[in-house]
């Protein structure tokens, strides 16, 4: 039976169809797939350079073009469109494959040669070419072919070679504008080429070609499949994986691995994939996160991925703290957690007690910073212990005077049955040890650059060590809490096992560069305690600029927002698409509340409850980390509110902590913009705050 792929690179095009063509072109694939003769389907096109090009019938105005090798029956859809624009469309093209990837790739041959021709007549004597810094013999390793590398020696500016994507082959414009970039040949080769096949390349073999790039080629199971992929462009994860992606999610892995990448570089996806392969393999896999929030959404994407109830039974998809929890629950019974503000009311009493001149929020901080993070259970080890980015310095008679309230603090405590989060990850941990099995094969975690230390240490026990044992998904200029931690430092060693992705998919290359110009300068370390860079991290969609906007009041602010809302609204945006950010849930509620008060339903996202359909989603800048928005607001981006002066320790108490913490406050709002796919709108009210001076530099 024939079968009818859609190439990647072709799939936008026919996303943006209309419904009822879209509706046509399943029918037409699949009357096409159960046919027994593939060939009645397709017509001959006259004058066109490639023969191997055909056109398939949609309905009475509309064609498809789609590429028929010379044998076999793997056929592929490129292009839909009205009669004429469709023949326009493959009059020119041709098909070739490449000798280095081995892929195939489609050009706009005519347009090449007319702008090689035109741009012969148009070079100065004083522009210096774009590639002069790149040699014929990289050129070529890259997969540069003849024609190609003619059309880059004489290109001048980057926007030159813009101007063609979609016309060139797409691998090769993506190996030109990586080096235009800056981009050294070896990383483009790790990052674009993304390896060499070993075969003998045949350049007549689109079938073999075709079979090299399984990731760029759908083969959707049916009707249903098909239309859900037009209808959720953005769930086109589920077919298409980078080849990195797909490198880092199905690799066996002889320990823990990380994969590492900027917002939107497909990381979650590369977990989400990692754990159905494992669990398909009949493995019992975790995986974790930070939030509830982003529970809930990883196991909705999950079922969007895996319909197999069995399958799905395999894997938990809980936060560190739920595990931990039941582990307690079930080994050691019954207690009560301490609530947030039991807890604060605790060490006011101790203060006041014992007549300290420490705040609850610093002694709470200390406790969790360095008692609980280093496993500290003795006064001696106290004395002795690191503080690195504790602010406040102390002697050692103060750290006696702290050491005696972090006691009394543990005693109370345990007199009254009491346990905070920590504290269940703790006696979560003696639970394990005295296990007979580890309760999982495989652990994978998303979002895992703000783990606290006592909750890594409970990750590395659930799972023995073995191979695949643990799966980590990171980005460090994403981290947003205090936990600085070395992965060696909690017994987990990376041993190089470690992939990087670059491709951001989610957000616009405008709303990228002006998120990350917010970091630059900044000294990020990864988990292993490496220096780490967005370097390269790059998108290939291009669209409006942020926006910025100063009100002078925060009311004239919330009127402003609710424009804007109401403008995406009316452009067809779906509420449920838009997100609003702000630093405190104060003003998160309240632009809820001005929304509401206009007749746009909004609602305030929180620990517990997620937005309902049909709502705009306002929630804390926290709160927006994972998740993704058509358009984003980031409101109250003013002087007083970023950074939260709360927030960021004096610099004269101390200058790495104060150094940490105005770093913190700058990831979080590379963070809450980095949320955008399509929009970004920034607004404050007042002066504005000084990262967005450095960010609009
Ligand atoms: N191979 C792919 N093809 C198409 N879309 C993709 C691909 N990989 C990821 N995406 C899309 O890109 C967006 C971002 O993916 P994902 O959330 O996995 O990124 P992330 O690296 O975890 O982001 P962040 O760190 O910012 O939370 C999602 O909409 C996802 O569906």
């Amino acid at each position: 039976m024939p079968r009818l792929g859609i190439h990647q690179d072709f799939l936008q095009d026919l996303i943006r169809l209309e419904r009822p063509i879209q509706q046509k072109v399943v029918e037409t694939i699949f009357k096409f797939e159960q046919s027994s003769h593939a060939g009645a389907h397709l017509e001959k096109l006259s004058n066109i350079r490639d023969e191997r090009f055909k056109s398939i019938r949609i309905d009475l105005k509309y064609r498809g073009i789609v590429l028929a090798p010379e044998s076999g029956d793997e056929f592929m859809l490129l292009r839909v469109d009205s009669h004429d624009k469709a023949y326009e469309w493959v009059k020119h093209r041709r098909v070739s494959v490449n000798m280095v990837t081995g892929y195939m790739e489609i050009r706009d041959d005519a347009i090449i040669t007319d702008t090689i021709e035109g741009l012969k007549h148009t070079q100065g004597e004083t522009t210096r070419p774009l590639f002069d810094h790149i040699s014929d013999a990289d050129m070529d390793r890259l997969g540069i072919d003849d024609q190609m590398l003619k059309f880059a020696r004489m290109l001048t500016d980057v926007a030159m070679l813009e101007a063609l994507d979609g016309k060139l082959p797409q691998i090769q414009y993506d190996v030109l504008f990586g080096l235009a970039a800056g981009m050294s040949p070896e990383e483009v080769w790790n990052d674009v080429v993304g390896g060499i096949t070993h075969e003998a390349i045949d350049p007549e073999d689109l079938v073999a070609a075709t079979q090299r790039m399984p990731h760029k080629v759908a083969l959707v199971e049916g009707p249903e499949e098909l239309m859900e992929l037009f209808a959720k462009p953005f769930a086109r994860w589920r077919v298409y994986l980078h080849p990195l992606q797909q490198e880092a999610a199905f690799r066996s892995y002889s320990g823990p691995a990380q994969v590492t990448g900027g917002p939107g570089t497909g990381k979650t996806v590369v977990a989400l994939h990692r754990a159905r392969h494992l669990a398909r393999q009949g493995g019992r896999v975790l995986l974790t996160t930070f939030t509830t929030t982003l529970t809930r959404s990883l196991a909705e994407s999950l079922r969007l991925l895996e319909t197999d109830d069995e399958v799905l039974s395999r894997i938990d998809v809980l936060t560190v703290d739920q595990v931990a929890r039941r582990l307690v629950d079930r080994h050691m019974g019954k207690f009560a957690l301490l609530r947030g503000d039991e807890e604060k009311e605790i060490w006011r009493r101790i203060i006041r007690r014992r007549s300290l001149d420490f705040t609850e929020k610093f002694l709470q901080e200390e406790w969790r910073q360095v008692v609980l993070a280093q496993e500290i259970t003795s006064s001696d080890a106290y004395l002795d212990a690191r503080r690195i980015g504790r602010g406040r310095r102390l002697g050692p008679l103060q750290r006696a005077k702290v050491w005696r309230a972090i006691a009394e603090f543990e005693q109370e405590l345990a007199d009254n049955n009491y346990r905070t989060f920590e504290t269940i990850c703790v006696e979560a941990r003696q639970v394990l040890c005295e296990l007979d099995a580890r309760p999982y094969d495989h652990v994978i975690v998303d979002e895992a650059q703000d783990l606290h230390p006592v909750r890594w240490r409970v990750l590395r026990d659930l799972v023995a060590e073995r191979p695949d044992d643990l799966f980590i998904a990171n980005d460090t200029h994403q981290r947003i809490y205090d936990n600085r931690i070395s992965l060696n430092s909690v017994g987990i060693q990376l041993a190089g096992r470690s992939t990087k992705l670059k491709i951001n998919y989610r957000t616009t290359e405008e709303i990228l560069s002006w998120s990350c110009a917010m970091l630059a300068g900044e000294k990020i370390l990864d988990l292993t305690g490496q220096h780490t860079t967005l370097t390269g991290c790059r998108s290939e969609v291009h669209g409006a600029e942020p926006e910025l906007y100063g009100a002078p009041t925060k009311s004239a602010e919330l009127t402003h927002l609710v424009e804007i809302v109401q403008g995406w609204l009316d452009a067809g945006v779906r509420p449920e698409e838009i997100g609003v950010a702000a630093r405190s849930e104060m003003l998160a509620q309240s632009a809820a509340e001005a929304l509401n008060r206009t007749g746009i339903d909004a609602g305030y996202l929180s620990r517990d409850k997620d937005g309902a359909e049909g709502q705009v989603r306002a929630t804390t800048m926290h709160r927006m980390k994972g998740l993704e928005f058509r358009c984003v607001a980031v409101i109250g981006v003013g002087a007083n509110q970023v950074p939260y002066a709360n927030a960021v320790t004096p610099l004269e108490d101390d200058a790495t902590a104060h150094a940490n913490d105005l770093q913190r406050e700058r990831c979080l709002l590379f963070v809450a913009g980095t949320r955008a796919r399509e929009r970004l709108h920034i607004s404050w009210h007042g002066a504005p705050s000084p990262f967005l001076n450095l960010a609009s530099r």
